[in-house]
């Protein structure tokens, strides 16, 4: 069955393909033939996406070899992040190919014992392998069935006579639409940029149903969640603040609201020592939870907002937070921006938008905005401007980028090492948050690692420090992953500080600092340089965006308005012109069916 588009569809993601370094080099299959060597030795394939088309298809009685290059094209789009492979615009990752006949590729599909079996699935013009089929279907079904309950009660007199006391101090008549749209909604999801009001927004929102529970004689069960502790950490913290602050106007609030949970999502599922995409609470183990809150939830990948879904009642209130401008997740989905974009045109929308920036200086909010809008001249004009907030190195050349990184990144880094040095981890970490040094990868000339070397590099030609072995004092931590038994999580950073004659690892947590030896924490990384990936969820007061040549195509426009929304303070950008727009005219668009179902519900 094919289906007419009549949403706008997001173009292939525009990824570099790799290039095969010899008959030996790993990606390359050996054996192969027909089309699939072809798109293999072209380095759109690698030999993994072959070896899952091939066993599909002798498990499957599929020998049509333009089948078999639509699976490997799929299980390479899920590689990349997609949820399935778009057809219609797959040609474009490599226009020299010579690509199969659209209608008769389309017909060869239909016709394919895998479609007939449900291994593969063919539908609105999208190829997807059954797994993700099935997942971006419950998600899709699961909100809609959400959307169709009837919306919860509300007592409209208690709710006015609330309001009017969460009204005293800063509280805007977008954010005033917010809630109220929000308390009438079962799921809601709240979108907007850095600094524009979504915490103090949502904690506001929890005073008031908190309130209507407790004019029903209820207590709320509320779980403040995020994909990363840090993150989770973070809107704890500041729905607490917040709430400190309604309670200059209405005192019992903070009361009302209660027992407030803040957790990582993995935590809050219930996460399995013995599966790692399964979790206690499911369809037949629904979370106890009221109110589920989701901050970050650009970041939710696919799977686990599948997991997500399933697992609160029906009665649950869900608010999805987040920034939809914001890098996608590292798993395949687009959720956030999917639902954002695919409820865009319906009456019974349950998004509601925040626009005005309240935190960031003027100048970063204009460069963010530029960003927004995609236009490379306006980009440039607002790094061109003459401001105290926003500046631009404008250079490639390895010596000047090397020249203009080196003061402030040294600066920062012995001011780190300074405070841990002197014994105190609480300056240290504080230290940490005033700069961060962002790159748009991991690997090369400007990635991480060459970075994080060249700091370290600078930092230890001065005498007093030593920068010798992986634990030495000052060195930055960034956790890598999730450890609960240690009761560390991804996203969160540290220090190693001297004590006395020993040397301990300090990690930023929600009520205190953790504290460790070194040797414990293996999931950690040097932090003089971090990716734009990881940074997501975090600010600093400055932050330098190092861009990688243009041509490279690594540099993301998503991933540049992430960089530059980190920064409180002040944003520099180190790169050329040309590299400034190659990042704004490439987009990380990812093939997913979510925005086509949502946007045309079904009869
Ligand atoms: N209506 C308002 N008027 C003035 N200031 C406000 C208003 N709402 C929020 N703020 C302030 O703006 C800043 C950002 O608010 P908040 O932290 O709620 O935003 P956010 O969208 O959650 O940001 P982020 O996603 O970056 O954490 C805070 O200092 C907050 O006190």
């Amino acid at each position: 069955m094919t289906e007419p588009f009549e949403t706008p569809r997001p173009s292939a993601p525009q990824e570099p393909l790799f290039e095969p370094t010899g008959e030996h080099d790993w990606r390359i299959a050996t054996g192969a033939t027909g089309l699939l060597a072809t798109y293999n030795a072209a380095g759109v394939l690698t030999s993994s996406d072959l070896h899952v088309a091939t066993r599909m298809g002798a498990l499957g009685d599929e020998d049509d070899e333009r089948v078999l290059l639509a699976v490997a094209l799929a299980v390479r789009a899920v590689r990349r992040g997609s949820v399935c492979l778009d057809l219609a615009t797959v040609a474009e990752t490599a226009p020299d190919l010579d690509w199969p006949d659209p209608a008769a590729w389309v017909a060869a599909i239909e016709a394919s014992p895998l479609v007939a079996a449900g291994a593969v699935r063919w539908e609105l013009g999208l190829l997807y392998l059954d797994r993700y089929h099935r997942l971006e279907t419950q998600v899709h079904d699961d909100l809609e069935a959400r959307l169709a309950l009837a919306p919860p009660a509300v007592d409209e007199a208690r709710l006015e006579a609330a309001l009017a006391r969460v009204e005293a101090g800063h509280f805007s008549a977008e954010q005033r639409a917010a809630v109220v749209a929000t308390v009438h909604r079962r799921t809601t999801i709240l979108t907007g940029g850095p600094g524009t009001g979504k915490t103090t927004t949502v904690a506001r929102l929890l005073a008031l149903l908190a309130d209507q529970a407790a004019g029903e004689d209820g207590r709320l069960a509320i779980a403040l969640a995020a994909p990363t502790g840090k993150a989770a950490t973070r809107l704890q913290e500041a729905v607490v603040s917040e709430l400190g602050a309604v309670a200059e106007s209405w005192p019992e609030a903070p009361g009302l609201v209660g027992r407030l949970d803040g957790l990582t999502l993995h935590r809050l599922l219930g996460w399995r020592p013995d599966n790692a995409t399964r979790f206690r609470h499911d369809r037949g183990n629904r979370l106890k939870y009221d109110v589920v809150v989701v901050d970050e939830s650009s970041m939710v990948e696919l799977t686990m907002m599948g997991r997500l879904l399933e697992a609160l009642r029906p009665e649950c209130r869900l608010v999805l937070v987040g920034d939809p401008r914001q890098l996608t997740s590292v798993g395949a989905g687009a959720v956030l921006s999917d639902l954002v974009a695919g409820y865009d045109a319906r009456p019974d929308s349950p998004v509601s938008a925040l626009t005005t920036n309240f935190r960031s200086e003027q100048d970063i909010k204009s460069l963010a905005d530029a960003l927004r809008t995609g236009d490379a001249d306006a980009v440039l004009g607002a790094l061109r401007a003459p401001s105290e907030q926003v500046s631009w190195i404008e250079t490639s050349d390895e010596a000047e980028v090397e020249a203009a990184l080196r003061p402030e990144s040294l600066a920062a880094a012995r001011a780190v090492w300074e405070a841990a040095s002197a014994e105190d981890p609480a300056r240290a970490l504080e230290e940490l948050d005033r700069y961060r040094l962002l790159c748009a990868r991991r690997e090369g000339p400007y990635g991480v690692r060459r970075w994080n070397q060249r700091v370290e590099r600078w930092l230890g030609e001065d005498p007093d420090v030593e920068v010798y072995g992986p634990w030495y004092v000052g060195r930055p931590l960034l956790v890598t992953s999730n450890d609960y038994a240690l009761d560390v999580y991804n996203g969160e950073t540290g220090v190693v500080v001297r004590q006395g004659a020993r040397r301990r690892a300090f990690v930023a947590g929600s009520e205190r600092l953790k504290e460790f030896a070194p040797g414990r924490l293996d999931a950690v990384e040097t932090m003089h340089a971090m990716t734009i990936h990881k940074s997501q969820g975090s600010q600093a007061d400055r932050v330098t965006v190092l861009l990688p040549e243009e041509g490279s195509r690594l540099l993301t426009l998503e991933l540049f308005y992430t960089a530059v929304t980190r920064a409180r303070h002040h944003v520099r950008v180190v790169g050329s012109e040309a590299a400034v727009r190659a990042a704004v005219a490439t987009r990380a668009q990812r093939a997913t069916g979510l925005r086509l179902r949502l946007a045309a519900p079904a009869e």
